[in-house]
């Protein structure tokens, strides 16, 4: 899948602009505010249903508009048919429509937009917080395993009820019933992640090159649990919530399980943030994202779209030679931005370039061939 067209409205800077996408590579470049990031953000939405900069969609639609609309049309790839896809979110309600139908569920929107986006904050996957290398994780499954988004959303209504019986006295009595539904996804969604983290280990070999002068991170995966507790074992489960009960009502929320998973990023055996420079640790980000990109990616049907915003920050000359080259080789469809041409032009010269100002994205291609039209 790739976009062959994408139409933006009131999204930041951005009023409204179309632009023609190339199969393979298109650079984006401008002056500083001009509009490159906004443009990824809508895409983001198009994929994720929110931005990577902000969560609240007010902060995004345009100042004086009423909703922001991303419109696409969609490459399959595989017998050469097209079909458009659109959202549309103002702060009460998202309409979303995939070939021409209305359609209730982000989700189903994301499975048809499989894009990683690569930005000067996702380094974060390393340092930050377990939560994002869950949803890192998380994305992989959703991608690979059709029944993976349904056990998760149902997980989330599960945690959500148990809660609330943890918060509230009232609610107790319903208290062990939720222990048990949620006792009983714990291995399932532990053997989703298992899988998605094998897959992602062994794509991460191919981008070896990027890493050369740090070598390949071990990937581990917790379980949400204390080490010497088996997921796989129910009455193990049921009797560590029993022993734990105390705990977790005292403290009003569920302690442990699936929405405790971290995924631990290891460089000879030390967690990757506490070896590695602010440099090699944001290639290692981009790297892991790299290989989210390409377990999507294992059919032309399925290939991915790889946006990345300021390709260049906070990497040295002899490290952007390396990512420009992976990048090089990669089937996905690429979306790149940065402040200047130059050394995106070195770097993709049959790239498709469009020039970003103050909110509109203008084709280079287009601009020369009107020129010339005119002389
Ligand atoms: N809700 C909004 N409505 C209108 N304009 C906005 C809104 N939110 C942010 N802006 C403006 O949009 C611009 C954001 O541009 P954007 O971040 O896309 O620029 P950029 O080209 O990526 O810049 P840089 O190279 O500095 O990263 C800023 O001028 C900002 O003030």
């Amino acid at each position: 899948m790739w976009l062959s067209k994408v139409a933006v409205s009131n999204c930041r800077i951005v009023a409204y602009t179309e632009l023609e996408l190339a199969a393979h590579v298109n650079v984006l470049y401008g002056d500083n505010a001009s509009g490159k990031s906004s443009l990824l953000e809508a895409l983001a939405v198009l994929s994720r249903g929110r931005s990577f900069r902000t969560p609240r969609i007010n902060e995004l639609i345009t100042r004086g508009a009423d909703e922001l609309t991303v419109s696409v049309r969609v490459e399959d790839g595989v017998a050469g048919g097209s079909y458009p896809a659109g959202i549309c979110k103002s702060s009460q309600a998202t309409r979303i429509r995939i070939n021409h139908a209305d359609v209730a569920q982000q989700a189903e929107l994301s499975a048809h937009i499989p894009l990683t986006l690569i930005h000067p904050a996702s380094v974060d996957l390393v340092t930050g917080g377990p939560a994002i290398r869950r949803a890192f994780l998380d994305w992989i499954a959703f991608y690979r395993f059709t029944d993976f988004n349904s056990t998760w959303r149902n997980y989330q209504r599960i945690l959500k009820q148990r809660n609330a019986c943890l918060r509230d006295a009232k609610q107790r009595h319903a208290l062990p019933q939720w222990t048990e539904q949620l006792i009983a996804l714990q291995p399932i969604l532990y053997r989703y992640r298992l899988q998605a983290l094998d897959v992602l280990q062994y794509t991460l070999q191919g981008n070896s090159a990027l890493l050369a002068n740090l070598g390949l991170p071990l990937l581990q995966l917790s379980t949400g649990f204390p080490a010497n507790v088996d997921v796989e074992n129910r009455q193990h489960l049921e009797q560590f919530f029993r022993e734990r009960s105390g705990q977790e009502q005292k403290q009003g929320f569920s302690l442990y399980g699936a929405h405790r998973t971290d995924l631990h990023i290891l460089l000879d055996g030390v967690p990757a943030v506490r070896v590695a420079s602010r440099g090699q640790l944001k290639l290692l980000a981009v790297a892991l994202l790299l290989a989210q990109s390409h377990t999507t990616a294992e059919t032309e049907a399925k290939r991915g779209i790889i946006a990345i915003d300021d390709l260049a920050s906070e990497l040295d000359e002899s490290n952007q030679q390396a990512l420009y080259n992976t990048l090089r080789t990669m089937q996905q469809q690429l979306i790149i931005t940065g402040a200047h041409y130059e050394p995106l032009r070195r770097w993709f010269a049959d790239a498709r370039v469009f020039h970003v100002k103050q909110g509109k994205m203008v084709c280079q291609e287009a601009q020369r061939y009107t020129k010339m039209d005119k002389t």
